[in-house]
């Protein structure tokens, strides 16, 4: 592992195109050492190009991008070594077993070999895996294979850990179990680099997050900061009917309108609540805390997760 004091990565006005399509579009933004940093954004938004930029997988068209205080056009080997990757689909060798996969990964680095092996149980067991050594990866469920790179992607023990959809398709346990592992990371101080598209995942892990949309950062910051910053603490929602409307705009309450309801952002549901009943006499009301996906909505019109 590198120490490194200096912001782990620093990219400015990053830019990457696929021919005319431009996938990320000028981005700014730094990870400092020992932070969770995630990158929120719906499918398409430019998430991955941007973690494949800082992974020397795929070099960038325009501006900086440092990482370890390193140009990542020129110094990909050094920066490789450094980091641990999950990629978004399960790219594990089929032919061999959950160990043989660990331990043959760790060959790739100059690792000695007795090491290896203790580095590997003791990733096996951090993974909570040790029990599944000798099976074929074929054999695992979905949680247990997103675990399985998760410790591959250990084995180096990286400075830098770039998690790109770490718990796209599983299901609730097995996404709650990955995520305490990714805590027990932060805990030990790995910087860690996320992209989701899950508004949970993003509040419940990230220190700092940026939320993307068509390749750029709409906004950053702490997530709770940004909904309290942009929403407030709760929304409260009444159907989107043409007599609520009319009352509603009657009265000096700013609201949106979504599909089927109306929601109203403000850090005193209760008053708002019963201002509604009061003066509108609306009786269906719902009153729920604001979320990462209001901000988003608010900014793009659209959903997270059309
Ligand atoms: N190799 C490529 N060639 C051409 N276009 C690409 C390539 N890779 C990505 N794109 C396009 O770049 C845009 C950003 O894609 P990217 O995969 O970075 O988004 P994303 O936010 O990670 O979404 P997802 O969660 O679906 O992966 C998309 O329009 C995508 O189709």
């Amino acid at each position: 592992m590198v120490d490194f004091i200096a912001p782990v990565i620093v990219a400015q006005n990053l830019q990457k195109k696929f021919g005319e399509l431009v996938a990320v579009d000028g981005i700014n933004f730094t990870v400092e050492k020992s932070e969770v940093f995630g990158f929120l954004g719906p499918n398409g938004a430019g998430k991955t190009t941007a973690m494949r930029m800082i992974q020397c997988v795929s070099p960038k068209d325009d501006g900086k991008l440092e990482v370890f205080g390193m140009d990542v056009n020129t110094h990909q080997k050094e920066i490789k070594k450094n980091i641990g990757v999950v990629p978004q689909e399960n790219n594990l060798d089929p032919d061999f077993t959950v160990y043989e996969n660990l331990f043959v990964y760790s060959r790739y680095f100059d690792i000695p070999k007795k090491e290896s092996k203790e580095r590997v149980n003791s990733l096996l067991e951090f993974v909570q895996l040790e029990e599944k050594k000798d099976v074929m990866t074929y054999m695992l469920s979905g949680g247990m294979k997103r675990r399985l790179i998760l410790a591959r992607a250990l084995v180096n023990n990286p400075s830098l850990l770039i998690l790109d959809e770490p718990t796209v398709g599983l299901d609730p346990q097995a996404r709650h179990l990955l995520w305490e592992k990714i805590r027990g990371l932060k805990k030990q101080n790995v910087t860690i680099v996320l992209t989701t598209h899950y508004l949970e995942e993003a509040a419940y892990l990230c220190d700092r997050l940026v939320i993307m949309d068509y390749g750029q950062i709409l906004i950053e910051g702490d997530p709770d900061d940004i909904v309290k910053k942009y929403i407030g603490s709760d929304v409260v929602e009444v159907d989107n009917t043409k007599p609520v409307i009319s009352c509603l705009n009657k009265t000096d309450i700013n609201y949106e309108t979504l599909d089927s309801t109306v929601q109203i952002y403000t850090n005193e549901p209760k008053d708002i609540s019963d201002r509604l009943m009061k003066e509108c006499e609306f009786e269906k009301i719902t009153v729920r805390s604001a979320t990462l996906e209001d901000v988003f909505l608010k900014l793009t019109g659209r959903k997270l997760r059309e």
